[in-house]
């Protein structure tokens, strides 16, 4: 197997700053090397000593590294990789963390010819951004989606699937639109939700502001944490994964009028069956001890 001994993370966010918090904690035999693009970034990074090193040139970062892990927002992977390429060295295993799969593959591709490109999503994280916001055991029992083109080398991908399960993930491979659609039914349409009811009850006239903060403890208040996700982070998700997206709420679409409908037209039967099903979802997750691999919207850290 591909022995991963120097690891770069380009991006030390939420993260960047994880990965390299496990790394050391559950891997310290591993150098880690961190870069940021921002300067104040790369200060508290160096304060919180979480990397070995950290390069303020991006190529320098990159030197001599086995693994690269991109763990910028998905519309920025692009200029990060061309920015590292001057210093890769041959044979390096080229990954990332982003939240959607076919765009980012692309665009390292592009970006990183000849080179071996793994992409990676860990599906772990919380609504905070920034180095201080990393904690070492994020990504504990939690599922990292690897996405191998057909090209990948065999040995790479499972030097990259070790590294993940090391930092105590449950990997899955899987091709990079089916990751897409996915996480779009998952992850990004249940954030998108969250972004519009938050923003429909502050714009609601008749409700005041004080009063969307005062009766927040019920469910509103579960939606509030995931609308307060990074700005950046979600907008380039969602620019990204375009088409599953707006598959996905297309159906969503439909099944909230066929509610909207059974609403309007008193239909009890079909209202009940409708939440007696959903009930079943959630127990049957509960049951197969899945409820931390699925996003759980009440999750508090
Ligand atoms: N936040 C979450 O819960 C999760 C996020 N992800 C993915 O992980 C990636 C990073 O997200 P977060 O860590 O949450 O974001 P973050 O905002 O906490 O950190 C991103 C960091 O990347 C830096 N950066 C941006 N462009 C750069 C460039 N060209 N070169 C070097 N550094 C650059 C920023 O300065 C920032 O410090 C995104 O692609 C996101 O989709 C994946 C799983 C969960
Ligand atoms: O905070 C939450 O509930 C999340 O859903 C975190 C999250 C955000 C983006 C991902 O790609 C994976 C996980």
């Amino acid at each position: 197997m591909m022995a991963i001994e120097r690891v770069a993370i380009v991006g030390l966010g939420l993260i960047g700053s994880s990965v390299a918090r496990a790394v050391k904690e559950r891997l310290p035999q591993v150098t880690v090397v961190g870069h940021d693009a921002k300067a104040e970034v790369r200060d508290i990074a160096r304060e919180l000593g979480f990397c070995d090193i950290i390069a303020d040139a991006p190529a320098a970062a990159v030197a001599d590294a086995d693994l690269v892990i991109f763990a910028v927002p998905v519309g920025g992977m692009a200029d990060a990789a061309r920015a590292v390429a001057p210093g890769l060295r041959d044979g390096v295993i080229i990954s990332d963390v982003g939240s959607s799969k076919a765009g980012v593959a692309a665009a390292l591709g592009a970006a990183l010819p000849g080179h071996i490109v793994i992409p990676a999503h860990p599906v772990a994280g919380t609504e905070n951004s920034g180095p201080a916001a990393g904690f070492a055991s994020l990504f504990e029992g939690r599922w990292c989606i690897v996405t191998p083109g057909a090209g990948a080398p065999e040995d790479a991908v499972a030097a990259l699937a070790g590294f993940w399960q090391a930092l105590g993930a449950r990997v899955e491979t899987m091709d990079a639109a089916h990751h897409d659609m996915v996480l779009a039914v998952t992850s990004h349409l249940p954030h998108l939700i969250a972004y519009t009811i938050v923003g429909t009850a502050s714009e609601l006239e008749e409700v005041t502001e004080s009063e969307v903060i005062k009766y927040s403890a019920g469910g509103f208040r579960d939606f509030t944490r995931i609308a307060a996700s990074d700005p950046v982070m979600w907008r380039d998700v969602f620019l990204a994964n375009k088409e599953a997206v707006l598959a996905t709420l297309q159906r969503f679409n439909e099944d909230l009028t066929v509610l909207q409908q059974a609403i309007r037209r008193g239909d009890a039967g079909k209202l009940e069956d409708w939440f007696t099903r959903t009930r079943a979802i959630r127990r049957s997750i509960i049951e197969q001890g899945q409820d931390d691999a699925a996003p759980d919207f009440g999750r508090k850290h």
